[in-house]
């Protein structure tokens, strides 16, 4: 390990940390990274990557079941061992040697242990067998820790051994009996999963599902959770749980009880930021840290600290891999441009602005039906004070999405912002909509005007050709 200083000390080696990192070396710093982990984080092992290999089968399995022909072909059921095996090999059977080389090769230094701040520009990293480094940037420290599962207070929960998304992306076998507490995108993904692998799924909800996002998401991916097998208790709360043995018994706030061999919470995140020394720079422990649109800590008089940085899940602005990532490559630029002088471009829409947060943010829940957003909802830029128009497209209708499935069913939305005639946000629920949500997220992004859509011509016969349906929707301009 080369001698501290460093220019950059990056904490957290998840895809953010290590992207923060790579674009400042790249800028020209000398960076170390600290992981008390794996480096690659809680996305390659615990999150992103697993959870979709668990999905992917059955999503698979189901594609086929839609088309005559390859349905008569299938003669047998989904093979979970075969499932879990891939699992154990997209995950590297929880092993981060193969990362460490990348990160080697990137010509970043990493320093494996618990990091921690103390006071300006300095970091003290304890390592397993508890001897202490100190380490010091010249110009800047990266804070990248991410979110850890948020246990909710309900009585008996912590003592009913429940299940995280750790436990749920890791699992070696799968129980009987899986319920579910939350709806969110890890409680409807996880119901998906384990309802394919034959797992009786129960998923409590205090809502509908995936909130925030267009209401009829949810709707259409309960319908199909329940043609799953899954039992949906919406609109419930658990009042308490109870462990006996191999058996979990929830009692939910009317009375009535679910058992089940395991209980999953998917109830959100907390930052993991308890243990960061952030008192020892003026900063409340366990908060999110708010961050400025170059990604720098508001310190508590509510001006950016100019050495501190929070970017990805640990500054809440959207809890996603690829959207940490893109403020990562603001964050490691901005942060090399400022310790060598150069130009800074902080105007929205810059180089080393992360503006996308704000209003444009893409995200797939990947359930079956998939769910694909960017930007806002109609209810969320009616709140935000938008003059809009919303056009529904049921996408079954197009001539791709008949062929891709028998019956196949999903709607698209879009959300047209009447004072600037463009696009502010689109929703696409339905089987194979992951990858049209690009097209999307570029004219949020790029705010093609509506008259210039009509000139983007999607494939015939392909799924995209919803597109011309919405713009049909909406009237073209004279
Ligand atoms: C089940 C699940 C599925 C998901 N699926 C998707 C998906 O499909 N697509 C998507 O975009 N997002 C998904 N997400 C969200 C995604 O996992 C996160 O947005 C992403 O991991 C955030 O990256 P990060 O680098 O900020 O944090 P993390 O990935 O959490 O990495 C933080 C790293 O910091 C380390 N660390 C923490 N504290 C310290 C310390 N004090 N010292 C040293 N190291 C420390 C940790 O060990 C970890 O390696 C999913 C989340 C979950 C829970
Ligand atoms: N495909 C993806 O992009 C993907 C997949 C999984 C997770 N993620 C990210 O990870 C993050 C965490 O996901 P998540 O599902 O844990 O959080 P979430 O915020 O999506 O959902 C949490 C759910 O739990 C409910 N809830 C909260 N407290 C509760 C309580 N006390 N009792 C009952 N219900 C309660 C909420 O109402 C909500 O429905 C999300 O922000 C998501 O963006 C992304």
């Amino acid at each position: 390990m080369p001698d501290s200083p460093y220019d950059l000390i990056v904490i957290g080696a998840g895809p953010v940390g290590e992207n923060v990192a790579d674009r400042a070396v790249q800028g020209g710093l000398t960076v170390a990274i600290v992981e008390s982990e794996l480096v690659g984080g809680e996305c390659s092992y615990w999150a992103c990557m697993p959870s979709k290999t668990l999905l992917r089968s059955g999503n698979a399995l189901r594609a086929a079941q839609r088309v005559p022909g390859a349905r008569e072909a299938i003669t047998g059921t989904l093979d979970v061992q075969a499932v879990l095996n891939r699992r154990n090999e997209v995950v590297a059977d929880w092993n981060d040697a193969g990362q460490a080389s990348w990160l080697d090769s990137a010509g970043i230094t990493l320093v494996r242990g618990h990091g921690r701040l103390d006071g300006e520009r300095r970091v003290v990293v304890t390592a397993e067998d508890g001897t202490t480094t100190t380490l010091t940037a010249t110009h800047a420290v990266a804070l990248s820790t991410g979110t850890a599962a948020l246990l909710p207070d309900i009585p008996g929960l912590a003592d009913a051994k429940p299940w995280t998304s750790r436990e749920a992306t890791s699992a070696q076998s799968v129980p009987k009996r899986l319920a579910i507490l939350g709806g969110g995108v890890v409680g409807s993904e996880m119901a998906t999963a384990y309802a394919s692998f034959g797992t009786a799924v129960t998923v409590i909800a205090r809502g509908g599902l995936l909130g925030g996002n267009e209401p009829f998401a949810g709707e259409l991916v309960a319908d199909a959770l329940r043609e799953l097998g899954a039992d949906l208790r919406l609109g419930r709360s658990p009042e308490r749980i109870e462990r006996d043995g191999d058996t979990v018994t929830i009692t939910l706030d009317d009375g009535e009880t679910i058992e089940a061999d395991e209980i999953l919470v998917a109830t959100g995140r907390v930052p993991r930021t308890m243990e960061l020394g952030l008192e020892t720079v003026g900063l409340p422990a366990g908060d999110w840290l708010g961050v400025d649109d170059t990604l720098r800590v508001h310190g508590a008089d509510g001006e950016p600290i100019d050495w501190l940085y929070a970017v990805g899940d640990i500054n809440h602005r959207a809890l996603l891999t690829h959207q940490g990532k893109y403020q990562a490559r603001a964050a490691g630029d901005v942060i090399a441009a400022r310790a060598l002088r150069k130009p800074v471009h902080d105007e929205p829409w810059g180089a080393h602005v992360a503006t996308a947060d704000h209003e444009a943010v893409p995200q797939v829940t990947f359930t079956d039906p998939e769910v694909a957003s960017v930007g806002l909802t109609a209810a969320a830029a009616e709140k935000a004070g938008y003059r809009t128009r919303v056009v529904d497209y049921e996408i079954g209708n197009v001539s791709g999405a008949y062929l891709t499935a028998e019956g196949y069913t999903g709607t698209a939305r879009m959300v047209v912002d009447e004072d600037r005639k463009a696009v502010i946000g689109v929703t696409f629920v339905g089987q194979d909509v992951a990858d049209l949500l690009h097209s999307a997220t570029i004219a949020v992004v790029g705010q093609v005007p509506i008259d210039r859509l009509w000139h983007a011509v999607p494939s015939y016969p392909a799924i995209s050709e919803v597109w011309l349906r919405l713009l049909e929707g909406y009237g073209r301009p004279e």
